[in-house]
């Protein structure tokens, strides 16, 4: 059976850059001459494409994990890593891209567009690109970032100027392929179509597309039948045609109520916001298979009603392909009107999405209580990244990061919400990198903690005066003659005896002889 996938989640992992290479050039006598390590590469982004060519999320529904390559590591001898690859994933024109919570990241709907779905790891920097006028020799280097790695979800909403709805088996299909070059599944059971179709109308100058969607019916909007679900592809057309079956012989069934009730199910349709709702838009009437002679009997009797109503009705026979040039050429007029209106309108700023890293530099404090005093919680693109990118077993390392944080004015802004020496830190949501905040000497922090010439580092003094030095000297003395005391007089008493029973005479004068 044919599968129609119009909805995947596809779990995307972006390469991580490559580590940056600590390594010292050596020289004929000169065996220490400067740092030579390479940075890492980047890794591959992972890019979604819209792409005219393909019409099917098929793919992604069969192989949903994608990863792109990882950056690799620098050398020495300053080369650098090499870049991983982007990973380019081509996906129908109208493919709305949603994030794991639904959101819209972006709506693909024109061909060539780009997207960087994924970011990829940054490669860390080499010792070479880390050494300055003061670091001449940096022992370290910094390691690749992660790349973004999560679900996101592709919805395909194809994009078609009319579209033709109606009851199973009024001939959708049928006139979609009598009027464009496609070539549906058409037969005479009700549900044939189970995707929407689309072709390519040409009326005189006029080219458009038109799209039709499985059969509605009554209580669509509940999940009968096939549900309301495909009118999603019908959200963005121009212009709906009813198509109206004049010769089906099931009892209860006549155009004019075949119409109210697809009426009422596509009132029932949410349209997202800012899109006009399905039935604010032009519609026109088609009155199918007139080529029975009944139909057309029919056709003619329910046409004045039709009418009457506000409609512009059309009699055609899909089979016999009577009507469909007047036909083609109102939704062609239909169309160009609204192109005339959408170009006269100066399209509207296109919204720029930028899911991620929107402010670089910005970091928030966030107060969290915790079992031993406040949390100091730091959240910001940079600092989590500086986080990825530092070498924990390196202490040097750690030095570097540290300056890069006091850089950004993390000491002041953790000073200014309440943080004191020895309070916990936590850079990066959930359980994040844990540190006991030591503030350095230059912080402004310090300044304002401390009155002008004082450190309070060096307030902050345990050591043990001659006094008390003294004092714990006498009290061991003490301690130590008392103890020889009881030693005699358990000697005298005799206590202490020999393997063989004997008391013993001469014993702990070794021990006194070192007071
Ligand atoms: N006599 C006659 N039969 C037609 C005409 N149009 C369609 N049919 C027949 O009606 C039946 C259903 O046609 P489809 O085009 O598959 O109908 P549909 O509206 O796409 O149906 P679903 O896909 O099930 O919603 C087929 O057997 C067609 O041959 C027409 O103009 N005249
Ligand atoms: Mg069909």
């Amino acid at each position: 059976m044919a599968t129609f996938v119009d909805q995947v989640t596809l779990h995307l992992r972006a390469g991580h850059g490559g580590n940056g290479c600590v390594s010292v050039r050596r020289e004929k006598f000169k065996p220490l001459a400067g740092p030579d390590g390479g940075n890492g590469g980047n890794g591959g982004d992972i890019v979604l494409v819209s792409d005219p060519q393909v019409t099917t999320l098929l793919g992604y529904h069969r192989a949903p994990h994608r990863s792109s390559a990882n950056g690799g590591p620098g050398m020495g001898d300053h080369r650098a890593g090499a870049h991983g690859e982007t990973l380019e994933l081509p996906v129908p024109v109208g493919t709305v891209v949603h994030d794991a919570d639904g959101s819209v990241l972006i709506d693909l709907d024109s061909p060539g567009m780009r997207y960087v779905v994924a970011p990829a790891g940054m490669g860390g920097l080499g010792n070479a690109a880390l050494a300055t006028t003061k670091r001449k020799a940096p022992g370290f280097a910094l390691l690749g970032t992660e790349g973004w790695e999560g679900d996101i979800v592709l919805e395909l909403k194809t994009v078609a100027d009319v579209a033709f709805v109606g009851y199973p088996s009024a001939g959708k299909s049928s006139l979609i392929a009598a009027v464009s070059a496609a070539k549906p599944k058409i037969a005479d059971y009700p549900f044939t179509t189970l995707h929407p179709n689309l072709g390519v109308v040409q009326a005189g100058e006029v080219r458009f597309t038109v799209a039709d969607v499985p059969g509605l019916i009554e209580g669509a909007s509940e999940g009968k039948g096939l549900g309301l679900e495909f009118l999603r592809h019908v959200e963005r057309c121009t212009a709906l045609l009813h198509v109206l079956d004049c010769a089906t012989l099931e009892p209860g069934r006549d155009p004019i109520s075949d119409l109210d009730v697809i009426l009422a199910e596509l009132a029932a349709y949410p349209v997202p916001d800012g899109q006009l709702p399905l039935l604010d838009r032009p519609q026109l009437i088609a009155l199918n298979k007139i080529d029975v002679p009944e139909a057309r009997e029919l056709a003619e009797f329910v046409r004045p009603e039709l009418e009457a109503r506000g409609y512009r009705v059309f009699e055609i026979s899909a089979v016999s392909r009577e009507g469909l040039r007047e036909l083609s050429y109102a939704l062609a007029e239909l169309v160009e009107a609204d192109r005339a209106v959408k170009a006269l309108t100066p399209a509207a700023p296109r919204i720029v999405l930028r899911p991620r890293g929107v402010s670089e530099n910005a970091f928030e404090i966030k107060v969290e209580g915790g079992t031993y005093g406040n949390v100091y919680r730091i959240l910001g693109t940079k600092p989590e990244r500086w986080i990825q990118q530092t070498d924990f077993t390196n202490e040097e390392a750690v030095g570097f990061l540290a300056d890069r944080l006091a850089k950004i004015g993390i000491e002041d802004q953790l000073f200014k919400a309440g943080a004191v020496a020895g309070s916990t830190v936590i850079i990066g949501p959930g359980d994040g990198m844990v540190f006991d905040w030591e503030p350095t000497l230059t912080s402004t922090a310090e300044l304002m903690t401390a009155p002008r010439g004082t450190d309070p580092r060096l307030l902050q003094n345990d050591r043990p005066t001659h006094g008390t030095r003294r004092q714990t000297y006498l009290e061991r003395m003490d301690a130590k003659a008392a103890a020889r005391a009881e030693l005699e007089a358990e000697r005298k008493a005799g206590l202490w005896r020999d393997d063989e029973g004997f008391a013993i005479q001469k014993a702990g004068d070794e021990e006194a002889s070192d007071d």
